[in-house]
C-alpha cells in the first residue's frame, strides 16, 4: 500500500519552528542520486511549499500533498542539478496550482524565477533567498523567516559542500557564500542539506572489507 511505501521514505522531523509556530516538516529521500527533497507547509492555511523534488519520486511526493491535505503552492529549486532531473515539471501537472520556481541566474526555465532577498510565502511562513553562488553561479539557500532552519542545496552538504569542477562551479565563491549566507546564520539554526552520500566503502575496509567465514 502506498502508505506504508511513504512511512519508509519519509521522515519526519522539527515540529516548531524558532518562533513557536508549529510547521509540518518531512524529509523524503531518493536513493539513486541520494537526493533530499523537504516538505514544508503550514497546518493553519495548509499552503505548502516542496524543496528540491525529483521527478522520479514526484508521484510519491504528490500523494503525500494529498494525504496530509496540503495545497503545494511552490515546487522549488535550490539549484540546476546536474546529477537528477527535477520534479517540479511534474509535480505542476500532478498538482495544479502548484508553481515552479528557481532562481533567474540558473538560467533554467520556470514558472517563476527568484532572486538574492526574494521571499516565498506559504500560510504563516515564508522563505528568504539567500543567493549561494560556487557550486554553480545560480545556487540559492532558503532560509525560514525566523531563521530556525536553513535549506541549503549543494552549497553546504553533510561534512562538505558541493563541488566546483563543473557547471561553472568556483571554489573560492562557494567559499565566500558558505562563510558569509550560512555560516552567519544562529547557531540553533539546523541546516538541510540536498544530499546524503553514505560512504560504505571506507567504513568497510577500515574492517578488512567484506569478510566471508571459510567455507
Ligand atoms: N560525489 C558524488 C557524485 C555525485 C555528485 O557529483 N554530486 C554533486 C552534487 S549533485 S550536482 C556533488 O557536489 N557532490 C559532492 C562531491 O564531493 O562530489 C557521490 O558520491 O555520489
Ligand atoms: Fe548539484
Amino acid at each position: 500500500m502506498a502508505g506504508s511505501v511513504l512511512r519508509g521514505a519519509e521522515r519526519q522531523l522539527s515540529q516548531l519552528s524558532g518562533s513557536g509556530v508549529p510547521i509540518l516538516l518531512r524529509q523524503m529521500f531518493e536513493p539513486k542520486s541520494c537526493t533530499y527533497s523537504y516538505l514544508l507547509g503550514d497546518r493553519e492555511s495548509r499552503e505548502a511549499i516542496l524543496i528540491d523534488p525529483v521527478l522520479e519520486t514526484a508521484p510519491r511526493d504528490a500523494q503525500l500533498v494529498k494525504e496530509l491535505g496540503l495545497r503545494l503552492l511552490y515546487a522549488v529549486n535550490t539549484h540546476c542539478h546536474a546529477d537528477h532531473i527535477t520534479g517540479s515539471g511534474l509535480l505542476r501537472s500532478l498538482l495544479p496550482g502548484c508553481q515552479s520556481v528557481i532562481s533567474r541566474l540558473s538560467g533554467a526555465q520556470a514558472d517563476l524565477h527568484i532572486e538574492d532577498g526574494d521571499s516565498i510565502h506559504f500560510g504563516r511562513f515564508a522563505l528568504e533567498t539567500r543567493a549561494s553562488p560556487g557550486h554553480t553561479p545560480g545556487c540559492v539557500t532558503f532560509v525560514l523567516n525566523d531563521h530556525s532552519m536553513a535549506f541549503t542545496g549543494d552549497a553546504l552538504l553533510i561534512r562538505g559542500c558541493g563541488r566546483t569542477d563543473f557547471q561553472q562551479g568556483c571554489a573560492k565563491t562557494l567559499y565566500h557564500s558558505v562563510h558569509e549566507k550560512i555560516f552567519t546564520l544562529p547557531g540553533d539554526c539546523l541546516i538541510y542539506p540536498a544530499h546524503d552520500y553514505r560512504d560504505f566503502a571506507v567504513p568497510a575496509n577500515m574492517r578488512c572489507g567484506i569478510q566471508t567465514p571459510p567455507s
